[in-house]
């Protein structure tokens, strides 16, 4: 299927979904909104590619398939991670005292420092969600930011809250796979990615062509999801938590941190900061919403938050959930999805706490002021 028409059937399938009134509605008052028969299709198509297998074919099949995939993936997860978790899908540090919101925007702003971005600068943000941090970036750097996202109903959700904070002269949200992107060669001054790359069957592919956009001398600076340096892909237990993690996530192959960076390189990019932010002695660690550790609480604005992460109110939702769609208030399918996430939450404790993954490999890279010769490098890395 062509790319055009890919883009047509995503389109017309996340309409028949999400109704009319896409956008506006949040959480489980969106969940009960949506088309029974459509959820049921969106959730097959997600989870046929985790069938337990870790095989390479099946490997190969997840990778094949990653846009489709992704596009179910976040069709069906979206509500629920706005219900338990807020308008920007990614994890923080936290410090002592801090609350759960303020933590999440220091994280955006700490990579809106570190990517040098400034007022009136064209921004891309690369896998932008429903535009929580966009909204956030825009506002600290008073830059213009282009979120580019797959998923419609992502971007539907995501121009409705720029219109209602007042921020859509500031941005604008376009449906497009990173993997090809269809913008002017050398068109943005810098360009960020939160936890979004990751689902790239090859990063090599989506760092080129974010070098293909990004004017010469520009940074792109990344949270990368990536394993580290502990992780042993031919040790069981090891394996297992990846693919917890890649299943729960939407994640069709999740890579080695040394793949992440020669990535880069292959791409033309100068590498200028490569650090793992939870590698650190932080008293409160990344994943502790996760955990259900109440001790971790830092006031109490944040306890329904925490109440909906941590595992005693994940079963609650899960009870919840499957109550509603007994009685045809949720769509069929919702359970599982609810289980897929449970799976999620699970891998990605045992990854924080193995050190085995981070969520929060800053990569700061720079595309050379003068190209000619990284150009020529970075066509090589797509073929
Ligand atoms: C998928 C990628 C690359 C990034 C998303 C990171 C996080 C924002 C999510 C990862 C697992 C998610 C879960 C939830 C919210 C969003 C995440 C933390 C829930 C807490 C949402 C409410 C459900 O009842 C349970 C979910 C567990 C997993
Ligand atoms: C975990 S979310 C992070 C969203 C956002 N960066 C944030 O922090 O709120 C990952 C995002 O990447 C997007 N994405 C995944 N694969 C993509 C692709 N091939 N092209 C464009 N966007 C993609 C998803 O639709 C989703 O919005």
């Amino acid at each position: 299927m062509s790319e055009t028409e890919l883009r047509k059937r995503q389109a017309e399938f996340t309409k028949e979904l999400h109704g009319n009134e896409i956008g506006r509605k949040t959480g489980l008052s969106a969940l009960m909104s949506k088309n029974n028969t459509a959820q049921k299709e969106a959730v097959q198509k997600y989870l046929k590619h985790w069938d337990g297998k870790t095989d390479k074919d099946a490997e190969e099949r997840r990778l094949e398939d990653y846009n489709e995939a992704t596009h179910s993936y976040y069709n069906v997860v979206t509500d629920f991670y706005e219900y338990g978790w807020g308008s920007s899908f990614h994890f923080s540090r936290f410090y002592k005292g801090e609350s759960f919101a303020a933590s999440i925007a220091r994280h955006e702003h700490y990579l809106a420092y570190k990517a040098g971005i400034k007022k009136d600068d064209l921004v891309l943000d690369v896998g932008c969600g429903v535009g929580g941090p966009a909204r956030e970036i825009a506002r600290f750097t008073g830059c213009n930011v282009i979120g580019l996202n797959n998923n419609d109903y992502q971007i539907a959700k995501a121009k409705y809250y720029a219109e209602k904070y007042n921020l859509s002269d500031q941005m604008d949200f376009v449906k497009g796979d990173f993997m090809h992107m269809d913008f002017e060669e050398n068109t943005f001054d810098r360009v960020y990615a939160i936890e979004a790359t990751c689902h790239a069957p090859k990063l090599e592919g989506v760092y080129s062509e974010i070098y293909k956009v990004l004017k010469p001398g520009g940074t792109f600076a990344v949270y990368e999801w990536v394993m580290t340096d502990n992780y042993d892909e031919n040790n069981a237990e090891h394996r297992k938590i990846a693919y917890e993690i890649e299943l729960g996530d939407g994640i069709p192959k999740m890579f080695h941190v040394d793949v992440a960076k020669q990535a880069l390189k292959n791409c033309g990019f100068e590498v200028l900061v490569s650090e793992d932010l939870a590698d650190n002695e932080d008293e409160i660690p990344w994943y502790y919403p996760l955990t259900g550790e109440w001790k971790y609480v830092q006031n109490l604005a944040n306890l329904a938050t925490f109440f909906r992460t941590s595992y005693l109110g994940r079963q609650f939702t899960t009870t919840m959930v499957s109550l509603m769609e007994r009685f045809g208030l949720a769509p069929e399918g919702s359970k599982e999805v609810t289980a897929a996430l449970e799976n999620a939450a699970v891998g990605l404790v045992a990854g924080g706490r193995s050190k085995l993954f981070t969520p929060m490999m800053l990569f700061v890279a720079k595309k050379p002021a003068e190209v000619e010769a990284s150009t020529k490098t970075s066509k090589k890395a797509t073929q």
